[in-house]
């Protein structure tokens, strides 16, 4: 097996979208061309460029624009949306608050959570219950990135149907109690850029330690300038993924893994900033309902030689866990 991947592949999912109401579109040729690709992607690497997604080019500037501009602010204006336990660990962490793997990561984040009202997932939803904590500048802040992250739900859902086809499922695989209420989280995140004099000295301050995500799909709104994230492949070589403009980086997350029975991998990769300018990048990640349990889907079962590779997980104890271990405060 052990397929080593030297870049990061791009899909036009454009011509999926385009007949995404089409009764028929399991059957269209264009569109099985792009779940072709879907599969060769998930199954490779993990990773894929997405361009073709009709979310506009301007939404995607401003989105990067508004969070360069709060991370420019002076460190006590930011905290004035501090994340801790009692705000449902959303809002703003400073540089070294998040760590991976024991190890501060050299950036600084807002965090956001889908609503969860009050209750609804007992208490387990409690860690997480709590307002969003938004910037009060620009005006317009709460606004453009609410419509983001509802147009990216509605991109990823439709993502979400097609990789149930490249698995071999059914369109609708993720919809109903797995993914047909989706949670979502989405980060603004700030990388420092690098101060090293000695260039060969520079790779020991990492932006984001290695990790894997834990939901289903994510997409990364990355800076069209600098070269930061990497992609870990089956040799344990680091590939880049530079920022391509226009497109979004995907990965896959841990809960697909289990879906899948690993038939597709949630990649390692980790950030890197060696540039000297400072790096943002948004990332949005569409994640199961919150009370899903992943379980191995029969059919990838059988296509992979018929033994459950992994047990069961309810995805909302997965994030929580990751959430109550991923601070020092
Ligand atoms: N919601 C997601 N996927 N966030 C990814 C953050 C990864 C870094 C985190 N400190 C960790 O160790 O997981
Ligand atoms: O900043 C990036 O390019 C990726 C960030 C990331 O991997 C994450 O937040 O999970
Ligand atoms: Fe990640």
């Amino acid at each position: 097996m052990g397929s080593d991947f030297q870049t990061i592949p791009i899909i036009d999912i454009g011509p999926f979208l385009d007949k995404f109401n089409d009764p028929k579109m399991a059957e269209d040729e264009e569109v099985l061309k792009v779940v072709r690709k879907l599969d060769e992607a998930c199954k490779e690497a993990g990773f894929f460029y997405l361009k073709g997604h009709n979310i506009p080019n301007s939404m995607i500037q401003e989105v990067k624009e508004v969070t360069r501009k709060f991370f420019d602010l002076p460190y006590h204006q930011k905290c004035k949306i501090k994340l801790s336990p009692e705000s449902g660990y959303r809002g703003y962490q400073r540089i070294g608050e998040n760590i991976t793997k024991g190890i501060p990561d050299m950036h600084e984040a807002i965090d956001c959570y889908r609503e969860i009202k009050p209750g609804a997932y007992g208490v387990l939803g409690t860690v997480l219950e709590g307002s969003n904590l938004w910037p009060d500048t620009p005006s317009n802040f709460k606004l453009l990135m609410e419509e983001y992250i509802s147009l990216l739900t509605e991109l990823s859902r439709k993502i979400m149907r097609g990789i149930a086809l490249a698995l071999g499922g059914e369109p609708e695989a993720f919809e109903g109690e797995r993914a047909g209420d989706p949670f979502w989280v989405t980060r603004l995140i700030g990388y420092p850029g690098s101060t090293a004099t000695d260039p060969e000295a520079q790779s020991s301050d990492v932006g984001c330690g290695a990790h894997t995500d834990y939901g289903l799909l994510t997409l990364v709104n990355q800076a069209d300038d600098i070269n930061a994230l990497q992609v870990r492949n089956r040799s344990g070589e680091w590939i880049s993924a530079p920022p391509i403009p226009g497109c979004f980086v995907c990965n896959i997350g841990d809960m697909l893994k289990i879906w899948s029975n690993g038939l597709y991998e949630s990649t390692l990769h980790r950030v890197i900033n060696n540039s000297r300018k400072y790096r943002v990048s948004v990332a949005y990640f569409y994640e199961p309902n919150f009370s899903a349990r992943a379980e191995p889907f029969d059919f990838c079962v059988q296509k992979t030689g018929g033994t459950a590779k992994f047990e069961g997980a309810v995805y909302g104890e997965h994030l929580v866990n990751k959430v109550q271990t991923n601070f020092v405060m």
